[in-house]
């Protein structure tokens, strides 16, 4: 009922839930919390976000709130396509500040685990694309934060050619990853 595939992050993983398709179209469970804990998934979500962005090349990210109000995020794609990114910005990981990158799509069904200590980012392929995440922990402005997307020390390959992203004016001001001192610390678990 669950397709579970690991990425090129440890921690970060790819979650494709069965959908029973018929004459009418599919049903699916997007998230069944029984089912991702017998994979070891479980997680404590409290809110559920949805975005929706019209133009093709928009940019949401790279994104996080710090601790004590750090967010694990289950991401899907409600309509649409998007390329959904993670970033490991744990001091001490062995993946400090590299990057992961799935095609999420109304169409693949597909869905990406982002852990705390990840940043989240994502740009869209389609106009009018949805993405649908739920998060472990409430929206807390006063610690939510951002990394430059196209930050050279990170190297993301946004797919975007030679198109100027459409960005929020705070994505377009945040910092560097080498001026950010990370509060996520990594627990030598993954
Ligand atoms: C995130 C959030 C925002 N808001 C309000 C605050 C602003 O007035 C408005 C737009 O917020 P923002 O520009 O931060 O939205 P995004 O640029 O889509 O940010 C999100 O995009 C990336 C991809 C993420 O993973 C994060 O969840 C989040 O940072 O929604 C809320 O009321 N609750 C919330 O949880």
């Amino acid at each position: 009922m669950l397709e579970i595939e690991p990425t090129t992050l440890p921690g970060v993983v790819l979650i494709t839930p069965r959908r029973f398709g018929d004459a009418r179209g599919f049903f699916s469970e997007s998230w069944n919390r029984g089912r991702m804990s017998k994979a070891g998934l479980d997680f404590d979500f409290v809110q559920d976000n949805l975005s929706l962005s019209r133009e093709v090349g928009t940019v949401r990210g790279l994104h996080f709130q710090s601790p004590p109000h750090a967010q694990t995020k289950l991401v899907r794609c409600g309509r649409g396509s998007l390329f959904d990114v993670a970033v490991d910005v744990r001091r001490g990981s062995p993946t400090y500040g590299q990057w992961t990158g799935y095609e999420l799509t109304a169409e693949n069904g597909r869905q990406l685990l982002v852990p705390a200590g990840f940043l989240h980012g994502f740009v869209t392929r389609e106009p009018d694309t949805e993405i649908i995440y739920k998060c472990t922990d409430y929206y807390a402005p006063d610690s939510d934060g951002a990394i430059r997307f196209d930050d050279p020390d990170i190297g993301i390959d946004w797919g975007l050619g030679t198109q100027a992203p459409i960005l929020s004016e705070k994505d377009a001001a945040a910092p560097l990853l080498r001026n950010f001192e990370s509060p996520f610390v990594f627990e030598g678990t993954e």
